[in-house]
């Protein structure tokens, strides 16, 4: 018997609802197949080096499903797929996290910036990822506390999150399913740790993790399966808990269509409405991360945009738009073209009218609320833009949650395929596999963000970054001559 690794939607897959009023065709896309043919090597086939899991495609419908042939587990092992006696499902969405007070913005950042999908520094130097993780969360705490401040003192994102956890758990009931549903935040509480300690005493004995990012990134989804990849190998409970992974969702119909609604109805406050230029707004990361660790994100940013418009165009409304990349940190290179320099520019083209569509995130945040409410609206005026329009976060919008709760639905049959009592490969196959296929080298990067922004100009940033790192290197000194851990005792004395 066959037995799958992880789940993407196929046209085949249970559950599927054709909705009334949505007329794109969602793109029915495997990311792992699309890996293998964009990054070579890096690809899902690359996981038959691996000794027990072994990779097929099968055609189902008009899509692949990368699936895992369990003769190949070298004990013999038979994949358990019948669900256990005492069913219980849980769902984790698993979100970034945000602090709730002023007070939380540091200690936060530092979660953040001691991440090392965030901030991956060669092997040699990773004992120096807390200390630098120190050093820039105290430098960037003040300018991202303004921030915070002016969106009324805390991060939205906890209480959005819980809504849409018990949205899901509602709207998963109301299709004839009960589930428990977890929120695990990566940077701050509830973390993911709180949220498995729930699931173990609940005992939950089918899991569906839900990243709520719609596109992939190394960053974001990436970094919080890595997280859950190292909890669950370490924890025989959880070894033992059959799960399956939805690791992007932004080709999903339902998701396409909740977006082009918000749109349209945005779309129709405008006087004239085809003169609006339909502006996406993504979270950006740096361009190492797409071009040198293979992630996936620019693509299926780019790749949902295109779902997105073909929906909104299939509706009448034939206006332009413009995908740019917004919220950069440090002064490496991120993903172009940047949301300022575009708003300038269209500015200069004599765009008069413009819609901000945030895209990589689905609750409203501090880059929605500040940075682009108040930041590049200031900016698009700035530049000779007159009419400004910003489409909402979709939070617990009705027809997302129904989707997010499609999706869970279709994925539950492929849960755990490969569970055996003690086997720790349910968990680790599952994630592994996954992560495999989307950054397999996890290869040093450039930091975003060693050279620091700790003034207003580009050469202040240098400056700045140049001090950090005289900083570091004395440190390193005075440790090797004294032998003393000067960077242990800094730390801690926190
Ligand atoms: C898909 C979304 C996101 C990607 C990709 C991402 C990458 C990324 N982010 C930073 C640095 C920071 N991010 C911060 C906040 C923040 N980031 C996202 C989403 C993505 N980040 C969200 C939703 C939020 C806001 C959370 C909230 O409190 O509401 C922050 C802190 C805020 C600030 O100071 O700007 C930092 C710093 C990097 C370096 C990175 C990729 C490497
Ligand atoms: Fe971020």
């Amino acid at each position: 018997m066959a037995s799958f690794g992880f789940y993407q939607r196929t046209a085949s897959a249970p559950h599927v609802e054709e909705r009334a009023g949505c007329s794109s065709r969602c793109l029915p896309v495997i990311q792992a197949h699309r890996r293998t043919r964009a990054h070579g090597a890096r690809g899902v086939a690359t996981a038959t080096e691996r000794p027990r899991l072994m990779p097929q495609r099968i055609s189902a419908a008009s899509t692949d499903v990368v699936c895992f042939d369990d003769s190949h587990d070298t004990k013999g092992r038979q994949a358990a797929a019948a669900p256990p006696a005492v069913d219980k499902v849980g769902v984790l969405l698993l979100n970034l996290g945000g602090p709730e007070t002023l007070d939380d913005v540091k200690p936060f950042l530092f979660n953040l910036f001691a991440d090392p999908e965030i901030i991956r520094l060669p092997q040699a130097a990773q004992f120096l990822q807390p200390f630098l993780a120190t050093i820039i969360s105290t430098l960037r705490a003040p300018k991202s506390a303004e921030g915070y401040k002016a969106i009324g003192g805390g991060s939205p994102l906890r209480k959005i999150t819980d809504d849409q956890a018990s949205a899901l758990a509602e709207a998963l009931k109301t299709k004839g399913q009960a589930a428990n549903v977890y929120v695990g935040m990566r940077y701050w509480h509830p973390y993911t740790e709180e949220a498995l300690e729930h699931i173990k005493r609940d005992g939950v004995t089918r899991l569906v993790i839900l990243p709520l990012y719609p596109q992939f990134s190394i960053s974001t989804s990436g970094s919080s399966l890595r997280l859950l990849e190292s909890l669950f190998k370490s924890d025989l409970a959880l070894k033992q808990l059959r799960h399956t992974v939805i690791p992007s969702w932004y080709q999903r119909r339902g998701y396409v269509c909740a977006m082009a609604d918000l749109i349209v109805q945005e779309l129709r406050k405008f006087n004239e409405v085809p003169s609006v230029e339909v502006f996406f707004s993504a979270h950006g990361v740096p361009k190492s991360y797409v071009e040198e660790a293979g992630d996936p994100y620019k693509e299926e940013m780019e790749e949902c945009v295109r779902l997105i418009m073909e929906e909104v165009r299939a509706r009448g409304f034939a206006n332009s738009h413009t995908l740019a990349y917004q919220s950069r940190v440090g002064p490496a290179e991120w993903l172009k073209p940047y949301t300022d320099d575009s708003i300038r520019e269209l500015g200069q083209r004599g765009v008069k009218s413009l819609l901000a569509v945030p895209i990589s995130f689905v609750s409203e945040h501090i880059e929605t609320l500040e940075e682009i409410d108040m930041e590049y609206r200031e900016l698009a005026m700035e530049s000779g833009i007159r009419h400004w329009g910003r489409v909402p976060a979709l939070n617990t919008n009705t027809a997302f949650i129904d989707d997010l709760a499609d999706a869970v639905l279709e994925a539950l049959p492929y849960v755990g395929c490969l569970a055996g009592p003690t086997d720790s490969l349910v968990p680790l196959g599952d994630l592994e596999m996954l992560l495999q296929a989307y950054d397999r080298e996890r290869r040093a990067l450039p930091s975003p963000v060693v050279m620091w922004e700790w003034g207003w100009t580009k050469s202040a940033e240098t400056w700045n970054g140049r001090i950090a790192m005289l900083a570091i290197i004395i440190i390193l000194v005075l440790e090797a001559s004294s032998g003393q851990s000067i960077l242990k005792n800094l730390i801690w004395a926190q």
